[in-house]
């Protein structure tokens, strides 16, 4: 890794296609050291392929992509620099730990590695169970410990917080920022805003394999940054008058609810206990970045054609280890 670049992930001008597929198409972004990426999409937009091509696991038909400015299957020590995981999937009648001491066998860590890991994910006590029955979310967690088994400067991880019940989601979240915070890179992947929101600091957000949005998660946010009360009331016009006498101001609709900026929930709250108009509805918008996402995304749904093992064939051979 040349120290210039150290741990930084640049993906420059990408394209790749599939049959008559264009997975990804000139995708250009960064990733820092120090930071979270989200790289955000909707299912089928090219965040796998992206980052396969990454893990040099899939070769692209143009353009490059690097970590800490070579390629993947440059690095001299590609397993123990870039801990990825693709895939929960495991050998179901391996466990937990011989999974682990599979994995750091073939990338060269001391045995200890193994029950530390375990540990850092909350897998000592089910290690020595068959992975076949563990729930997704246990699954996700081992695929954590895989990529994180050599203590490596950048993490790849692709949809890490799916599946997760909220404990593990907010002990996820904790981990990867803690990570972060130590110098490392984290690019992450999802296909949900809300899920990754309180993780990442910048986001880079792909649609039909095209660039949509890249900079910091605060910059997504597009200037709408009032917060956005959603309100009812039986006698919606008295509601609205009220509003507006305590200085709120009704922003439209949203079904049977009125969105109102410019009042707190609780100064709504009290408002209608003032005013004796009984309140049916009355909660915070779902995030303003939320909306941001869906419409930088909108209408980009495509169908999977996947193939069964969704290789590629022209792919050189990865180098081993390096993606759980
Ligand atoms: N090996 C392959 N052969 C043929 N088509 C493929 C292959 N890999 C991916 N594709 C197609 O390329 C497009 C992008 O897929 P990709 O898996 O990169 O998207 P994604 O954003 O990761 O979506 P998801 O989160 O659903 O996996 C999809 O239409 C997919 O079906």
């Amino acid at each position: 890794m040349d120290n210039a670049h150290a741990g930084r992930i640049e993906v420059t001008e990408l394209s790749k296609r599939f049959g008559g597929l264009q997975a990804v198409n000139g995708l250009s972004f960064v990733a820092e050291p120090g930071r979270v990426t989200g790289f955000l999409g909707p299912n089928g937009s090219g965040k796998t392929t992206t980052l396969s091509v990454l893990l040099g696991l899939v070769r692209p038909d143009s353009g490059s992509a690097t970590i800490g400015g070579v390629p993947y299957t440059s690095l001299e020590r590609p397993a123990l620099t870039v801990g990825a995981s693709l895939s929960a999937d495991f050998h179901a009648a391996h466990t937990g730990r011989a999974h682990l001491d599979i994995v750091r066998r073939a990338i060269g860590v001391p045995a200890t590695a193994v029950s530390e890991k375990l540990d850092l994910v909350g897998l000592s006590a089910a290690a020595d169970r068959k992975t076949g029955g563990y729930s997704l979310g246990m699954r996700q967690r081992l695929a954590l410990a895989a990529a994180l088994l050599g203590d490596p400067q950048v993490l790849i991880l692709d949809e890490p917080i799916n599946g997760l019940d909220p404990e593990g989601i907010h002990w996820i979240r904790s981990l990867l920022k803690h990570l972060a915070a130590e110098g490392k890179t984290v690019l992450l992947s999802s296909h949900l805003l809300s899920e990754v929101q309180q993780t990442v600091d910048d986001v880079v957000v792909i649609r039909r394999g095209e660039l949509a949005f890249a900079g910091p998660l605060s910059e997504l946010q597009q200037g709408n940054k009032e917060r956005t009360v959603l309100v009812s009331a039986l006698d919606q016009a008295a509601l609205a008058r009220a509003l507006e006498l305590s200085g709120g101001r009704v922003h439209g609709v949203r079904g049977d609810l009125m969105r109102v900026v410019g009042l707190a929930p609780e100064a709504i709250g009290q408002m209608s206990l003032e005013t004796a108009i009984p309140l049916s509805h009355l909660s915070v918008e779902e995030s303003e970045l939320e909306q941001s996402f869906l419409e930088l995304i909108e209408g980009s749904e495509r169908p999977h054609t996947r193939r069964e093992g969704g290789s590629d064939p022209d792919a050189p051979a990865a180098n081993e280890g390096g993606a759980a």
